[in-house]
């Protein structure tokens, strides 16, 4: 989607870069020659999802002083980060993307897919697809579990939420979301779809129409069941993308004299600074550099920033991963084999990364209501701009997709015969269903003519576990991203069903004679299960969504690299908050959990340093 969408996008996405107006922000350090000091009560370490969220709650302390490191660039010279129906255009393979690309995949026929990550102020948040939910209560509860604290159980998480505003159109919202289950007082501006779309109407019917997909007053999930399908809730207030950048670092916050964000940072190393009292090593210092030109591999000048308190790593679960390694915290053999000398020894370091798959099945329809035109017609493109400029409404002010859902398989499926199931409990989805209103299919050209469907499946419980490891020891080189994506029998049978789900969907009575065929040669000829995971294998890719490599665990268990209060084992001095610390995958979009699991490690530090 995104080559396309860019090419179409590319006169407009001009155009904005000179009507736009950002609000009044101040002007981030980017040289480090600006600072007046190196010495910090916090380094955080990655001006993210997580990494914004905890630099602003910390500094709410105007005694309390915090640096961020953002190795990307400031989001305030890119204004077409905030129109969100264009998210997919912002990568990959631009300036905002740490354009990575996965290691050869067996599960998908050996390709090498793009693994998107924010890099940019806001990190993934900046970029992505706006989708926002809590995920289920158990997947909270068996964090709780695995980590062995009470407090991560949702009960005691679902204090932390978003502010959830109007839909960008200002209308009438009743039946389309459960007002009771939302904070108005969170930071997060978050609202429905603010226009309607042709489909939204055959998608509500088909849930009155097929028990296997009921209606879902709210899919916010936490306090509210994520099964059922209903409308989507975007990380958009107004119209406009609601990133970590846009709303913990407000104007008001950016101005903290307590605050320092300094952008086209890259930290290279955490270093040894001595030890505790209990005899751990401390790192409280490390080594940054300003970030090169891509592909540039020359070590530049470094500079060495120090933490009173904390260190925070916040570098999601690549960046992470990737610094511990660098910095000898990691498999000791896979450290010595590229010269690095091992501080700790912790093969769980960059291991156990999983993530979500999107499987993006097109079907040729028979109707002009779709988007698809507006893809490819650089008039009605223009005019919708405008729109969205001069009100914040119209096509451009949504999300990709106004419906979606979420649904489980049976108890009685053949799919647990081998496999037990791996969901966290009888409330999380195996997988979900996205409809969206145009032909959506990376990698692939759209068609010059015709009206589209598509269907997006994403199993959501996947048990294929990779890993992050070191392709040398120079900071800037990529990491190795293995995802090993569809590598059990449990994933592949998950993701053969989700697509029989998809196209059962489809298959009630309110899409007949819309629907008119597959857009897909090969799924249109897919009459097994052998024959339809050919296709998965042949069209799926990322969802976006790893976590693990830095996996939170119990402080006696003997794998895992964070304990529960996010401090890194074995050392004095570092936190993990990000993405990177969740032992399992949630079951639903992740930016959400990293806002929530944000919010509470601020409190955690807070009460820790007081
Ligand atoms: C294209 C895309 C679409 C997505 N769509 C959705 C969606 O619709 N809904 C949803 O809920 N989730 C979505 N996600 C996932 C979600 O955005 C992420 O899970 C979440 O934002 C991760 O937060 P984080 O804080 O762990 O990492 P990030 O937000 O990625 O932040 C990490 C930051 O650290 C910086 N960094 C890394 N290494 C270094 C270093 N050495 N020095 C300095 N800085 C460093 C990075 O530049 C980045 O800014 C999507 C992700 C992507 C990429």
């Amino acid at each position: 989607m995104a080559d396309f969408l860019r090419t179409w996008l590319s006169i407009g996405l001009v155009g904005l870069v000179f009507y736009v107006v950002l609000p009044a922000r101040a002007v981030l350090i980017t040289l480090p020659l600006q600072l007046n000091t190196t010495f910090y009560d916090y380094v955080i370490v990655g001006g993210g999802t997580a990494g914004l969220t905890l630099a602003s709650r910390l500094t709410e302390n105007a005694s309390t002083t915090v640096i961020v490191l953002e190795a990307g660039i400031s989001d305030q010279h890119f204004p077409n980060l905030q129109i969100p129906f264009i998210a997919p255009t912002l990568s990959p393979k631009t300036q905002v993307d740490w354009n990575t690309t996965t290691t050869a995949q067996p599960g998908l026929n050996n390709r090498e897919i793009p693994y998107i990550r924010g890099h940019v102020l806001g990190g993934s948040s900046s970029i992505n697809y706006l989708f926002h939910q809590y995920c289920s209560s158990d997947d909270w509860d068996r964090l709780s579990s695995i980590s062995g604290d009470i407090n991560w159980e949702w009960t005691r998480m679902a204090k932390y939420h978003e502010n959830l505003v109007a839909s960008a159109d200002f209308h009438n919202t009743i039946g389309q979301f459960d007002g009771s289950d939302h904070s108005k007082t969170g930071q997060v501006p978050i609202s429905l779809p603010g226009s309607n779309q042709s489909i939204d109407t055959r998608v509500l019917a088909t849930t009155q129409q097929l028990a296997e997909f009921p209606f879902n007053l709210d899919t916010g999930g936490g306090d509210h069941s994520l099964l059922g399908v209903g409308f989507l809730i975007s990380s958009a207030g107004n119209g406009t993308r609601s990133s970590s950048s846009t709303t913990y670092l407000n104007s008001s916050v950016i101005n903290r004299p307590n605050l320092v964000v300094l952008v086209n940072v890259t930290a290279t190393m955490l270093f040894q600074s001595g030890n505790s009292t209990n005899g751990l090593p401390s790192f409280r210092s490390l080594h940054y550099t300003a970030t090169p030109p891509p592909g540039n591999l020359t070590l530049g000048t470094i500079q060495r920033v120090t933490a009173t308190k904390e260190i925070i790593l916040s570098a999601g679960a690549i960046g992470t991963p990737q610094l511990l390694m660098l910095s000898g915290i990691g498999d000791s053999a896979a450290l010595a084999r590229l010269q690095i000398n091992t501080t700790i020894n912790n093969p769980s370091v960059g291991a156990n990364l999983s993530d979500h798959m999107l499987i993006p099945n097109v079907f040729a329809v028979n109707g002009t209501g779709t988007l698809d035109d507006l893809l490819r017609n650089a008039t009605t493109q223009a005019s919708t701009l405008n729109q969205w400029k001069t009100t914040k409404k119209g096509s451009f002010a949504n999300s990709v997709s106004n419906t979606y859902g979420f649904t489980r398989f049976p108890a009685n499926s053949s799919i647990f015969n081998t496999t037990p199931d791996p969901s966290a409990g009888p409330n999380t989805p195996h997988w979900e269903i996205i409809l969206s209103n145009f032909f959506f299919q990376p990698g692939t050209a759209m068609p010059s003519t015709g009206n589209f469907l598509t269907v997006v499946t994403v199993p959501s419980t996947p048990t294929s576990r990779g890993s992050v490891t070191l392709r040398s020891n120079n900071p800037y080189d990529q990491p190795i991203v293995d995802p090993q994506y569809l590598t059990t029998a449990f994933d592949m049978s998950a993701a053969v069903e989700s697509v029989k789900g998809a196209l059962r969907f489809i298959s009630a009575p309110a899409w007949s004679g819309y629907v008119v065929g597959n857009f897909s040669n090969v799924l249109k000829t897919a009459t097994s299960d052998a024959l339809i995971e050919q296709y998965i294998r042949g069209i799926a890719g990322s969802a976006f969504h790893g976590v693990g490599t830095a996996a939170m665990s119990s402080s006696n268990a003997t794998t895992g690299v964070v304990n529960s209060d996010l401090t890194l084992k074995g050392v004095d001095g570092v936190r993990i908050v990000d993405s990177s610390v969740f032992p399992f995958i949630p079951s639903c979009h992740t930016q959400g959990p990293v806002y929530l699991l944000a919010e509470r490690a601020a409190d955690i530090i807070k009460a820790a340093n007081n």
